[in-house]
């Protein structure tokens, strides 16, 4: 097992780079399924551990999947297998946005259950829902949802209850192959849809309105493998603003869009941070006093709930009463928890937490609960007094590229060992000067 020791107290400064979006290559790489003819290549792809799960997924369904240098390039064009096993879907749940492709595709899919996680229950019916309307016969039984359609799929006009992001993903690349005409209302409007509209257009699609609260799919007979280059992440982006601004540092977040991060540098704003646009990127500078603001979590362009964690641990560094609202997910405040440990003034009421800033927080040992709440721990690290550890690393490798490498090339005192040499090198020294 492995952690990540931070000592509180430096100043964060230079530049920084994000990489690209996990949340996008995700869904495209899911996509490149339905391309019956010729290669896709994906680049600006981040070596993460769920993009390496989603690969396996696809070479398991019978593709070649390569993965080298930041570029995924899939053959899919042999017949599909149309079966996703538990020990992928375990791993990471986005394995399900292989459903529409292959439904959309061959006619037919079966994939296990995803079942609950840390932040919540996270049902799957709004994707049912979408191919059921579309003509499909679902099953779900002993751990796997099977879904089957005589023939094609047909389009279909689709309400979502709430506008699911996987959802409207996986009924698009449900609808990009089916005969007719697919409405879907009250859809997702984050970038990562509109990143996997752009690429289902180049492959052949025709998907217009992405972005909007209804998209329009025309289905086509056949889609082809094309080149496509994933946007910036901008929650890996948005983790290094708030590290910027809880040091009080001077940081350029290169690669970060302004207008995917408008609702974090309103409220980061309203806080006293200043956020300058700037060509590569963001420029933020902390200031030596933070606000306190409310905070309520909605779908995009509501504040993201992926956000949610490392601004727990800047409110807590503000000058007075803050309040997050959570209402995306059910249960995403285990991390709470580990604040408290750190000595943090937090309250949880329902679905709301109540902090009291500043507080003055302490070095501790806590476990990450999700892959941001282990990066917001080790940024509430960087304010701490002494050392904090951050264990359950699998959860930051999901979504972090090169996590305390970055941090450490802007300043900050971390570094991630394996559990056995658990005391750094510089801790030790410091233990041998206060003895
Ligand atoms: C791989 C990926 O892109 N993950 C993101 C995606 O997750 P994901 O696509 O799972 O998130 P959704 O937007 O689908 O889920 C949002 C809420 O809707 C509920 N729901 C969803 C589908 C459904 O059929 N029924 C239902 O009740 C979920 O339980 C949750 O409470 O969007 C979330 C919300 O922005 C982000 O936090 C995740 O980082
Ligand atoms: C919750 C997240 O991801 P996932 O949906 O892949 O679990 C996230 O990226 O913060």
């Amino acid at each position: 097992m492995e952690k990540i020791i931070v000592r509180g107290g430096q100043r964060l400064s230079g530049t920084v780079q994000v990489e690209g979006a996990k949340n996008a290559v995700l869904p495209v790489i899911a996509a490149t399924l339905l391309a019956s003819e010729g290669k896709s290549v994906i680049k600006n792809v981040p070596p993460l551990s769920d993009v390496y799960t989603i690969n396996e997924v696809l070479r398991h369904l019978n593709t070649d999947v390569e993965f080298n240098n930041g570029e995924v390039i899939v053959n899919a064009s042999r017949e599909l297998f149309v079966e996703a096993p538990f020990e992928y879907v375990r791993k990471m749940r986005a394995s399900v946005l292989v459903m529409g492709s292959l439904l959309g595709r061959t006619g037919k899919a079966r994939v296990a259950l995803p079942g609950g996680c840390a932040i919540g229950s996270r049902p799957i019916d709004q994707h049912l829902k979408g191919f059921e309307a579309m003509g499909a016969k679902v099953k779900v039984g002993n751990g796997f949802i099977e879904a089957e359609v005589d023939g094609r799929l047909k389009g279909a006009k689709v309400y979502l209850d709430f506008p699911s992001v996987g959802a409207t993903e996986n009924i698009m690349m449900a609808a990009v192959l089916a005969e007719g005409t697919t409405i879907l209302e009250n859809v997702a409007k984050e970038p990562e849809i509109v990143d996997l509209a752009n690429f289902l257009n180049k492959m052949g699609g025709s998907v217009v309105g992405a972005g909007t609260g209804t998209i329009r799919i025309e289905g086509v007979d056949r889609l082809y493998g094309v080149e496509h280059s994933i946007i910036p992440d901008r929650i890996e982006a948005g983790t290094f603003m708030v590290a910027a601004a809880i040091t009080q540092g001077d940081v350029l977040v290169k690669g970060a869009i302004p207008e995917h991060l408008s609702s974090l540098v309103a409220k980061m704003e309203e806080m006293g941070v200043t956020i300058i646009d700037e060509e590569e990127g963001l420029r933020v500078i902390g200031p030596e006093k933070l606000k306190s603001v409310d905070i309520k979590t909605m779908p995009h362009p509501g504040f993201p709930t992926d956000m949610q964690s490392q601004m727990m641990a800047l409110l807590l560094a503000a000058d007075g009463t803050s309040v997050i609202t959570e209402t995306v997910f059910e249960n995403r405040f285990m991390h709470a928890e580990e604040f408290r440990r750190m000595g943090a003034d937090i309250k949880i009421e329902g679905r709301s937490v109540i902090m009291n800033g500043p507080t003055p927080l302490q070095g501790a040992e806590v476990a990450a609960t999700d892959l941001r709440a282990a990066a917001a721990l080790s940024i509430a690290g960087l304010v701490a007094d002494g050392y904090t550890r951050v264990t359950e690393l699998k959860h930051l490798d999901r979504g972090y590229v090169n996590f305390h490498q970055k941090l450490a090339g802007l300043g900050a005192d971390i570094e991630r060992v394996k559990e056995v040499e658990e005391t750094p090198v510089s801790e030790q020294q410091d233990m041998i000067k206060d003895a």
